[in-house]
């Protein structure tokens, strides 16, 4: 029987199998559809116990129903030949027959961990460990490992030369896959740790931190979903291009119910996908943003009075700027500046009463001026100018004019420059959103408006009620800051995180247990020691578990050679990985005269286009790209969907079968964090890599 015929009849079998599953799977799914139409029917009984169950059921069935779909496509992975002749399918999700018995077991399950532990010198009670690849709902291959040959059956068939290697020559898309078929040991051993404290993982680029990781989210949610669902997980990573590549992962898993979030879309109601150029984002990152941060929540926003006369009976009554001074002062000491709105009638009216001096308002009694004053417009009016429930974002709008009084001596006079000139630009930056965010914790949120009246802040009593609600809802743009705890945070390219960032995660991870990835070698922060101040900070003394990944599973041999050169010119002692995959192709450069650099770039990109099949990416220095991107328009049209032109930040945590780098020397001078960056470039390409620029001096640095 020849091997073609050998893996054919393996296949047909695997297939019977596999159609038995997924007539489980469509049964389930009907069964959940008419729990949906039941659920909705409930709720035309009319009372509220009834709509409440009817919430509950459709809730669940909805649930139930998206994570069966979810899983569909590839549902059935894997294959596990005991030693004792008894099989075990594994896959994305658990799938039982009629009776309730086994058909698949959820790759989760403690069960299915021997899938991913069993090694040849530690099979485990495993004979052969088979990978099933599957289009959609069919089975159109099988590879195996065979783990104990000595215990295995004389007619064992062994298929394939092991499934890792087929997944990772896969030419790539514009999307990360799952790898729950090919887990290798030491991942699985960091997906499956325990949820306690901070579990780290490291490892060299293309070493599947970031997969892993992902995985680990789906894990937890299996093993306690009740703690992880309601209270929540929150994925964290540097860009919407990284989000939007790694969004798909865990739908696959079945797991829908995780918040993805880029850094610049952390805060709600913000989403910011611009970085502020190098000088600027260091400042904002930096610590020494909290102080100045502080004064400006506490100062009065831009055209607020500094004086209120009143003529109250024979008085005239004046609070002048340093007597509002000493009042605002007050109120601050006692609530934050959004909490403290509803004092501040209260204060400033008895600063007024202090100053009454006419007999006949003062027969009258203080309870009698405090009533006219109150609901006198004069005096609502004051109010509201000079003490305005603020957005923390009006607040962000007027960092430019307050940075000079309140910062002294904080900032160089090149950073308040770079700041000044970010800040021109009216939408917030990723850099920004940690800003935002501090400055709401800083102001606080209004006390619940309330529709009773009588209730409401006294201050409002003669405001148009459509005013108020319009100043409420505005405020409420940004949601409650109570529902910003989670109960785990995953952080993938931890090693970027300023400390400003590490303060805005770490209020989302109080209460949580956190797994935070990253490789300092990476690194694009420039300032490494008071980011890990932050860090600490935010895991405010939570333990820390570290697991290591070792092999680089993306690059080509040839191509991390040469990237891990430029790694230990950006970091002393970088953690480099093991990259065995040998293509036999070198990476090229070139070097050509300045005219004819976007030519150079274009011709590059052909060709590579040409020779692989998935994606390509053009990478070029923060100030150039924009016009290469325009350069190359026609280019990227040509092949929709295969070639992008980035910069080297935004290329952070992706992969492409081929890069080409315009201008690597642009790249280092870019930054102090130039040569990590580059690093992080070059180490985006799984098969071929070319550069192309008018100076060589990046290579003459690492010859
Ligand atoms: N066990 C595996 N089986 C198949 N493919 C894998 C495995 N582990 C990792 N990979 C693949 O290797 C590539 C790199 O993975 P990933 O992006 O998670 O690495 P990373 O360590 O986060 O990289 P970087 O630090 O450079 O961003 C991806 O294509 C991923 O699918």
């Amino acid at each position: 029987m020849s091997s073609d015929n050998a893996a054919q009849r393996e296949i047909e079998a695997e297939q019977s199998y596999v159609d038995m599953v997924y007539e489980r799977l469509d049964a389930s799914a009907k069964v959940a559809q008419s729990l949906v139409v039941e659920g909705m029917a409930r709720g035309h009984v009319g009372n509220e116990g009834g709509l409440v169950e009817r919430d509950a059921m459709v809730f669940q069935a909805q649930r139930r129903l998206s994570a069966l779909n979810a899983a569909h496509d590839g549902l059935v992975f894997g294959r596990l030949t005991m030693i004792d002749g008894d099989s075990r399918y594994i896959g994305r999700i658990g799938v039982r027959d009629a009776d309730r018995e086994i058909l698949l077991v959820d790759w989760r399950a403690p069960a299915a961990a021997i899938f991913y532990q069993a090694t040849a010198q530690e099979p485990a009670g495993v004979v052969r460990r088979r990978v099933l690849r599957c289009s959609n709902d069919q089975v159109i291959g099988v590879e195996d490992d065979l783990l104990d040959g000595e215990n295995a059956p004389d007619d064992l068939v062994v298929i394939g030369e092991g499934a890792l290697l087929a997944s990772l020559t896969r030419a790539r898309d514009s999307t990360m896959h799952s790898v729950v078929a090919t887990i290798q040991k030491e991942q699985d051993e960091a997906i499956r740790a325990p949820s306690r404290g901070a579990t780290t993982i490291g490892g060299g680029p293309g070493t599947g931190k970031t997969v892993v990781a992902l995985h680990r989210a789906a894990y937890l949610l299996y093993t306690d979903r009740r703690r992880f669902e309601s209270g929540g997980v929150l994925v964290v990573g540097p860009s919407n291009v990284f989000m939007s590549y790694i969004e798909r992962v865990l739908p696959s898993l079945g797991e829908t119910s995780v918040t993805l979030r880029s850094l610049g879309e952390v805060v709600d109601g913000i989403r910011a996908g611009r970085h502020d150029e190098p000088v600027a984002a260091a400042a904002k990152g930096s610590s020494r943003m909290t102080g100045f941060l502080a004064k400006a929540a506490a100062a009065p926003m831009p055209g607020a009075p500094t004086e209120f006369r009143y003529f109250f009976k024979d008085d005239v009554l004046r609070l002048d700027a340093a007597q509002l001074d000493k009042l605002r002062r007050q109120l601050l000491a006692g609530a934050k500046r959004n909490r403290a709105y509803a004092q501040a009638p209260a204060v400033l009216v008895e600063a007024l009463w202090r100053q009454v001096r006419g007999e006949r308002a003062l027969e009258k009694g203080r309870d009698d001026f405090v009533e006219i004053v109150t609901t006198d417009d004069r005096f609502v009016d004051f109010v509201e100018q000079w003490w305005p429930p603020v957005e923390p974002i009006e607040i962000w709008r007027t960092l430019p004019d307050v940075i000079d009084r309140l910062s002294q001596g904080t900032f160089s006079r090149v950073e308040v420059e770079a700041l000044k000139a970010s800040w021109a630009a009216s939408e917030p930056s990723i850099q920004d959103v940690p800003l935002v965010d501090e400055l709401r914790y800083l102001v606080g949120e209004l006390p619940e408006a309330t529709d009773d009246e009588d209730e409401a802040p006294k201050q409002l009593m003669s405001f148009e009620r459509r005013e108020r609600e319009e100043r409420v809802d505005r405020f409420r743009s940004t949601q409650s800051i109570e529902d910003d705890g989670f109960a785990h945070v995953l952080v993938d390219e931890a090693q970027d995180l300023s400390p400003m960032q590490w303060r805005m995660l770490g209020r989302r991870g109080r209460h949580a247990s956190w797994t935070i990835v990253g490789d300092e070698a990476q690194s694009s922060w420039p300032h490494p020691r008071e980011s890990a101040a932050a860090r600490k900070a935010a895991l405010d003394g939570k333990p820390e578990h570290a697991f290591r990944l070792s092999t680089n599973y993306r690059n080509s041999a040839e191509i991390y050679e040469l990237a891990a050169k430029v790694a230990a010119v950006g970091v002393a002692d970088p953690d480099l990985a093991d990259a065995v995959r040998r293509t036999g192709e070198e990476p090229r450069q070139h070097v050509v005269e300045p005219g004819s650099l976007v030519d150079a770039a274009r011709d590059a990109a052909r060709d590579i286009l040409g020779r692989v099949e998935g994606t390509v990416a053009v990478v070029a220095p923060r100030a150039s790209v924009e016009r290469l991107r325009a350069d190359l328009t026609d280019l990227v049209a040509e092949h929709d969907g295969r070639l992008r032109v980035l910069d080297g930040l935004d290329t952070k945590g992706l992969e492409f079968d081929g890069v080409v780098v315009v201008e690597p020397d642009g790249i280092t001078d870019e930054s102090s964090a130039g040569w990590r960056t580059l690093y992080v470039v070059l180490t985006r390409a799984t098969q071929l890599l070319t550069t192309v620029g008018t100076t060589e001096r990046w290579r003459q640095r690492i010859s």
